[in-house]
């Protein structure tokens, strides 16, 4: 099964909070979404390995370190994942992005996709997918796939808000790769929504509905 890591850190959970209310608008909304991810993304990339490099500093030759290997994928589940890819690349400004055009359709809450547009040599780099909801897990599992299939073995899964549903069915269907997430609610309602959640993260940060 996935390993699950819940990102309890209080200016997490106080910015969730904000976003599960009703009143919050569009536009904060998409700003603590933006937020949310770079502080989530920290804790995504607390492992990753370094090396040692020389280097001189105005005053004296030195060894110091950074971060070792190719850079990283980001690869936002669209639309909604695109608001938190921006928070994560604000951390990582260097990372490359692979897009997954995937909607949940209404009806079966299957995932559908329209798009996937990622850099060439991804097979060879650690791929961090993003998405802010997991809700039944379809639209994770469909892009974890898709991105398996184009080589990726080196996969991470980090989202904003889950349902148990959702962590149950990603780690059954893609045991090797790790969660993260900010919360996991209790339910889904008839229509796939997350409860109490946050609503549709998609409409809320384009102002769509
Ligand atoms: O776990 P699941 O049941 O698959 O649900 C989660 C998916 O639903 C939402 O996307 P949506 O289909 O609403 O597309 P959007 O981001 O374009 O609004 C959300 O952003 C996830 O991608
Ligand atoms: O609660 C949910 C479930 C799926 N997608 C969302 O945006 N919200
Ligand atoms: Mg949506």
């Amino acid at each position: 099964m996935s390993t699950v890591t819940i990102v309890s850190h209080p200016l997490v959970q106080h910015k969730l909070t904000r976003m599960r209310d009703r009143t919050t608008s569009t536009k904060t909304f998409r700003a603590l979404m933006r937020e949310t991810a770079t502080l989530i993304c920290y804790e995504v990339t607390r492992d990753l390995p370094l090396d040692e490099v020389q280097i001189e500093t105005p005053v004296a030759p030195t060894t110091a370190r950074e971060i070792a290997g190719k850079k990283l994928v980001f690869a936002p589940i669209l639309r909604a994942g695109l608001g938190m890819a921006e928070g994560m690349l604000d951390l990582v400004p260097s990372a490359r992005v692979a897009h997954v055009g995937l909607y949940r359709d209404p009806e079966s809450l299957e995932a559908v996709e329209y798009y996937f547009k990622a850099p060439q040599d991804i097979a060879g780099r650690q791929v961090i997918v993003v998405d802010p909801m997991l809700a039944t897990g379809h639209s994770a599992i469909a892009a974890i796939s898709r991105l398996k299939a184009a080589g990726v073995t080196d996969l991470r899964f980090v989202c904003l808000l889950s349902a148990q549903t959702g962590i149950d069915n990603l780690s059954a269907a893609h045991p090797d790769v790790p969660i993260w997430t900010a919360a996991i609610d209790p339910e889904l309602n008839d229509h796939g929504y997350i409860v109490p959640g946050l609503g549709d993260a998609g409409d809320r940060t384009f102002g769509t509905r």
